[in-house]
């Protein structure tokens, strides 16, 4: 399955040279993935974060092509590998046609001291639902 997030580009995401900078799109990333967890796994961050903490422990980017301001950009995100602890999810953002950047990022569910923990059983049976793995 994949989850699409829109993303127009706004004069906030843009540097001098007129083009995203890099860290916003992090922050556009990081949207998309807070966007998925409610609305595809019905776990908003206000009510996860309360318990629990989803940190990124790697992410991976392939900058293919710059993004200006008022570009229509598409996040999609996919699931890639849901461990015992972990979740590891690409996200691609495209504008039409053209291919923008390509992410791979792994979350750790943790306690809310930071601790890694293993999923809940039903964050876990949403993810694998999610990313298609063996039930
Ligand atoms: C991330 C850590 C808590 C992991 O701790 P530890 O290394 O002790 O974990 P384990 O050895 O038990 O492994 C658990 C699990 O994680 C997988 N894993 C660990 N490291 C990596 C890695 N580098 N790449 C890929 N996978 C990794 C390991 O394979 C295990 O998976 P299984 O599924 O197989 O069990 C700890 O390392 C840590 O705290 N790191 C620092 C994290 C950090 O500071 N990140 C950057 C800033 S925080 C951040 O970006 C962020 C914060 C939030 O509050 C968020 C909240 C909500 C959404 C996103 C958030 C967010 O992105």
């Amino acid at each position: 399955m994949a989850f699409l997030f829109p993303q127009k580009v706004l004069f906030k995401h843009c540097d001098p040279a007129g083009i995203v900078f890099y860290p916003r799109y992090f922050e556009m990333i990081n949207d998309c993935v807070e966007a998925f967890f409610d609305q595809v796994l019905d776990d908003p961050f206000e009510v996860l974060l309360r318990s629990a903490g989803i940190p990124t422990a790697e992410i991976q980017t392939r900058f293919h092509a710059p993004s200006r301001h008022g570009d229509a950009l598409v996040l999609t995100l996919t699931g890639n590998r849901v461990g015992r602890k972990s979740f590891t999810l690409d996200i691609e953002a495209t504008c039409g046609d053209e291919l923008r950047f390509r992410a791979r990022s792994t979350l750790v569910y943790t306690d809310a001291n930071g601790q890694s923990q293993p999923w809940s059983h039903a964050l876990k049976s949403k993810l694998d639902a999610f990313t298609g793995a063996p039930l």
